[in-house]
């Protein structure tokens, strides 16, 4: 897939820009601060509704103003055009489709679009939620019963945690009901989870194997979340006592996880920063290449600050197999990347956010 227009209204510091986009490689160069990561992030939003940086998401607001709109032309590899639309107006969010209203999760099931950015590490490097958070965009874009189960799982886990903190002694009658839905939607989730990183994992190996083949052979965990041999209905009934002490439900699909491990560096602590970032570019382009086998197009593949994020030989390659797959690829840069300058690409400046094509 790829997007063949992107208007940005009210978006940090881009105020209303309308970029015109080609199939293939964009680059998007300027200046510290002129707004290049916020044109990916704009993308990146139709695909997640969320940003990739951290921080609230009152941040992503042009400071004085009371509304932001993305919209796109996105096109399919079978044709097929979506005109696609995210807006924010107060605290409130809408998606629309082909002048249509929709769900966020139908917008976001449209537009498929991965990043690997300067914050990417924490994917290895850092704590279980954004792991979880790629996993779950994944299994959600190839399984279509994940999202059902997951908002059930939500619903349940957000009443039992009120439960938990309610002031006066609770019935336990009131807790059956949303523990039995957890048991429930639990199974399904662990179950689809599973069976996505079984699926992901031949990308993986292939990916790592390109990207760090002095590392060996890959080897890939799952946690669940509660334990292997035991039932979660019956775990949350009998730990309930201490989830009460705690205050929040300490087991079930919202504490699972997963981890990557190489045979020569068995431990996370065993890889360089720059081992680490290749981890995570390896885990991008390995979901984007599993998209692509499920769903016949690739996905659209941000690169934020390639430069300064990965050596020469590194970003040369990985431009390269995005380039010979097809995939439409945004890179930014405060130059263009001298590993990019061999192959086509369209290039833009980016000025105090303003865009500009060069020739
Ligand atoms: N809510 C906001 N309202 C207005 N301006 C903002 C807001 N949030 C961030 N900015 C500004 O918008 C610009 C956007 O920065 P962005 O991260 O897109 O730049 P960049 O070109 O990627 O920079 P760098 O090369 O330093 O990473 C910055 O100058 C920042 O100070």
């Amino acid at each position: 897939m790829r997007l063949e227009s992107l208007r940005i209204r009210g978006l940090r510091c881009l105020e209303d820009v309308v970029v015109p986009l080609q199939p293939g490689v964009s680059v998007f160069a300027g200046a510290n601060g002129a707004g290049k990561t916020s044109i990916l992030e704009a993308a990146f939003l139709l695909s997640h509704a969320r940003s990739f940086r951290s921080g609230a998401k009152d941040a992503l607001l042009q400071r004085g103003a009371d509304a932001l709109s993305v919209f796109a032309e996105l096109r399919h590899e079978d044709g097929q055009v979506r005109r696609l639309g995210l807006g924010r107006q107060g605290a409130r969010w809408e998606a629309r489709m082909d002048g249509e209203s929709v769900s966020l999760s139908e917008l976001v099931g449209e537009c498929a679009v991965v990043c690997f950015e300067p914050g990417s590490h924490a994917l290895i490097a850092g704590g279980a939620e954004e792991r979880r958070r790629y996993l779950d965009w994944g299994v959600f874009h190839v399984e279509h019963e994940f999202i059902g189960a997951w908002r059930r799982y939500q619903r349940a886990l957000k009443q039992r945690n009120s439960l938990l903190r309610a002031t006066s002694t609770v019935p336990e009658a009131l807790f059956l009901p949303w523990e039995a839905e957890l048991d429930t939607t639990a199974a399904v989730i662990d179950h689809l989870r599973a069976l996505y990183l079984a699926t992901l994992r031949p990308h993986i190996e292939q990916a790592m194997a390109g990207l760090l083949p002095e590392l060996g052979a890959v080897e890939m965990k799952y946690r669940r979340g509660w334990a292997d041999d035991a039932d979660l209905g019956e775990l949350l009934a009998s730990q309930r006592p201490r989830d009460l002490a705690r205050g929040h439900t300490t087991m079930g699909s919202h504490r699972a996880d997963w981890q990557i491990a190489f045979e020569h560096a068995p431990q996370r602590e065993h890889l360089s920063r720059g081992q680490e970032k290749l981890t995570a570019l390896g885990c991008v382009l390995a979901q984007a290449a599993l998209y692509a086998e499920r769903r016949g197009e690739w996905p659209i593949v941000c690169l934020d600050d390639l430069a300064s994020e990965l050596d020469r030989p590194h970003q040369a390659a990985v431009v390269e197999q995005l380039r010979s797959a097809g995939a439409q690829v945004f890179v930014t840069g405060t130059e263009v990347p001298e590993a990019l300058q061999a192959g086509p690409a369209q290039v833009f400046h980016v000025e105090q956010g303003s865009i500009s094509p060069l020739l």
